[in-house]
């Protein structure tokens, strides 16, 4: 393909077969990713090239049949053998069997593998080790090594899900994963030398990056652990904008459907009107586009934050990790809880058409809701998120300066709505700062009660989660109707464009508090009367946006093809698209189906039924 950017490959595959979820998907998105952000120089020198050019095909291989979301509760063993300089993997009981990762069935021929490593009699956490799996001559399974898939699944039907797991599998020393990537200070190419002045071990052995086990097995601790986490980041940082691209096409063919279908008078005698005329349909279906514009801002947004953070961490400055896994995690199980509900209620605002494959939505639907479970399941994530919010929280109330984004946390909130009949955007962040904010005190608040109370920290963290997953639900909204307002008021938008976005911005923002509205009120922030501004604003918002509605999914420009919908398609011939389909359904290729025979038959003409066939009715 020649394109270098593993964004625009990966969008440039999906247009050839759109949420057909490519048996190569994880060689794509995560194997190859983590050789380039966890190999060494010289491991990447030796398997980039292979693995890009299909020599070596991959997967990401961490999740187990009895830990996915625990990392640190990984099974699998990479014991290291200062004898033969090699790791023994190993799967000591059932549940440490590798199972879900992508691809990793039938296609890989290798994979990176988190083990938990031991040496020297000591573990020393998850790490990643790279494994061959099949032989590169025939594709069979090596010794040592049993790989399957798992079966059928809710859909990823093109995708070989596998388990793995290993008996005693020596790998060489040079196979754990470890580039070098946090000195600031000393020059990459000096980097591997920065443990080796202590052990002098030859720098093509030198597992750099966070850690690495010298030849005698002594392990040298990175400087934080967590940088093994980083092909997760990365993809969560990738799947903000995939979930804004699912509902931007569930949009798509949901709103251009509803323009053409017409369904009952719209009074006594008169014309059935477009379906996108009734208030129920676009209230249903228009803040859900605001939805995919809001969440396509955040996605370009938290990708191209992950990209200077990168950055900064190969580099050696850690010092964004934190905001970046906080923003990586509850954007990605935001955007992802927000894309799959939406993505159905564009399915059921087409009627039965929606049902059917020939609409296009159920591919997309089962192809985005995994997106809520894995690199890792969204409560989780949202919880991991509300752990940096209660870290901000405190630290405001030591009256230390919060970074970027945080800085709403530990805000006043005797303060009352500015909300008018105008309904202004600077309105509409005030009141999702205040929610935010008050979301995250309440929830300090309750931690804190707790542990006065005597519960223990872990104690007192599980008895406050909800409100925790409230608190940091509320920040990632908070997010995207800020960064969305951010984008409005940035005037690189025409004046006519400017009008039209910011009506759907609004629709976002007061959409959003109408369907929160009890985290809204709870504190006398809005009065009655403004949420009656809210509302009015709302159903003249549906006005204003009704003769734009088409050219709003229009502009999102997917082909067709891409979008694969007899009801989306841009010349409107629904009907004669739905008919085409189902006439070139296998099943009518023939007139009678062969089963008439053995089945139909025997019950409706028994008299001329075959005696083997009365036979097998007795
Ligand atoms: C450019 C990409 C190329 C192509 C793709 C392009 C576009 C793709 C678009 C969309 C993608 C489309 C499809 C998707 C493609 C692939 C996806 C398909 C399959 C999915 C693959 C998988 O699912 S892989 C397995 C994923 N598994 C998980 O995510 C597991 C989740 N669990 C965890 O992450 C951890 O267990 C944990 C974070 C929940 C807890 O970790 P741990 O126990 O170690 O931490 P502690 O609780 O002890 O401490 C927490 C402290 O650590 C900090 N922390 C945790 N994680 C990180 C991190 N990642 N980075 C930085 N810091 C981290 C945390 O902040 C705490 O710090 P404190 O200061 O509070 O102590
Ligand atoms: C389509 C698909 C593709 C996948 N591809 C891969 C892949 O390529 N490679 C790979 O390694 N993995 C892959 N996975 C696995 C995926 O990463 C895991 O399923 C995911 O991380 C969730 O872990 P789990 O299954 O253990 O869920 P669990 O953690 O068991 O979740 C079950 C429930 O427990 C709750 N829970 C768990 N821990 C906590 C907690 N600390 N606090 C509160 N609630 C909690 C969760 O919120 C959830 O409701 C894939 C999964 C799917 C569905």
């Amino acid at each position: 393909m020649g394109i270098t950017d593993m964004q625009e490959a990966f969008y440039y595959r999906e247009c050839a077969a759109a949420h057909e979820n490519s048996p190569l998907g994880l060689h794509y998105a995560m194997f190859l990713p983590t050789i380039n952000k966890q190999a060494t120089p010289e491991q990447k020198k030796k398997w980039l090239p292979l693995a890009e050019n299909y020599k070596m095909i991959g997967t990401y291989a961490q999740t187990e049949l009895g830990h996915g979301t625990f990392i640190r509760g990984l099974e699998t063993t990479a014991t290291y053998d200062p004898k033969t300089k090699e790791f023994i993997l190993d799967s000591p009981t059932l549940t440490s069997k590798k199972y879900w990762p992508g691809c990793l069935g039938k296609t890989s021929n290798h994979c990176v593998v988190m083990a938990q490593l031991y040496t020297q009699g000591k573990s020393h956490g998850p790490h990643m080790f790279m494994v061959q799996i099949r032989s590169m001559e025939d594709h069979s399974v090596l010794p040592g090594i049993e790989v399957g898939v798992i079966g059928n699944k809710f859909g990823y039907g093109t995708n070989d899900n596998g388990f793995l797991s290993f008996d005693k599998l020596r790998i060489p020393r040079e196979n754990m994963l470890m580039r070098y990537s946090q000195v600031g200070r000393i020059p990459r190419e000096n980097m591997l030398m920065r443990y080796s002045q202590v052990s002098r071990i030859p720098r093509e052995n030198m597992l750099m990056r966070y850690s690495q086990v010298h030849e005698d097995g002594t392990y040298v601790k990175p400087q934080n652990a967590k940088l093994a986490y980083g092909s997760m980041v990365l993809i969560r940082s990738s799947i903000v904008s995939d979930a804004a691209r699912g509902l931007a096409q569930a949009c798509v063919i949901s709103i251009r459907y509803s323009a053409v279908r017409r369904q009952t008078e719209a009074y006594p005698g008169g014309e059935e009107p477009q379906i996108l005329d009734y208030q129920t349909q676009q209230y249903r279906l228009f803040p859900l586009l605001a939805s995919a514009y809001s969440l396509q801002l955040a996605g370009k947004y938290v990708f191209n934050t992950y990209l200077e953070v990168n950055d900064q961490i190969e580099k050696g400055n850690l010092e964004s990790m934190p905001e970046l896994h906080a923003l990586s995690a509850g954007l990605k199980a935001f955007s992802t809880y927000e894309a799959s509900a939406g993505i159905e209620v564009c399915r059921i605002c087409c009627g039965g058409h929606g049902y059917s494959q020939a609409s296009g939505l159920p591919k997309i639907y089962v192809d985005v809701v995994p997106g809520c479970t894995y690199e890792g399941e969204n409560t989780v994530m949202m919880l991991q998120t509300a752990r940096y919010l209660m870290k901000c929280y405190s630290r405001a109330k030591q009256g230390q300066k919060l970074p970027g984004f945080v800085q709403y946390i530990g805000q006043n909130l005797n303060k009352k709505s500015c909300m008018s009949e105008e309904v202004a955007l600077g309105c509409l962040v005030m009141a999702y700062e205040h929610r935010a904010a008050r979301l995250v005190e309440a929830a300090a608040m309750r931690m804190q009660s707790l542990i006065q109370g005597g519960k223990k920290q872990h104690e007192a963290w599980n008895g406050s989660s909800v409100q925790l997953f409230w608190a940091a639900k509320a920040h990632c909204h908070l997010f995207c109707v800020k960064n969305f307002v951010d984008a409005i008021q940035a005037k690189s938008l025409s004046s006519k464009t400017v009008t039209v976005m910011k009506s759907v911005c609004q629709l976002y923002g007061v959409h959003g508090i109408l369907e929160n509205l009890g985290e809204f009120m709870q504190d006398g922030f809005f009065s009655g009367e403004q949420v009656g501004y809210l509302q009015r604003k709302m159903l003249a918002l549906f006005e204003n946006i009704r003769p734009n509605a088409v050219a709003l999914v229009d502009a999102f420009d997917y082909p067709d093809m891409v979008l694969g919908s007899c009801l989306g398609r841009y010349d409107g011939q629904v009907y004669q698209a739905l008919y085409d389909y189902a006439k070139s359904a296998p099943m009518n290729q023939t007139e009678i189906h062969s089963t008439y025979y053995k089945h139909l038959k025997p019950l409706i003409n028994p008299e001329t039924t075959s005696d083997a066939m009365q036979f097998a009715k007795l």
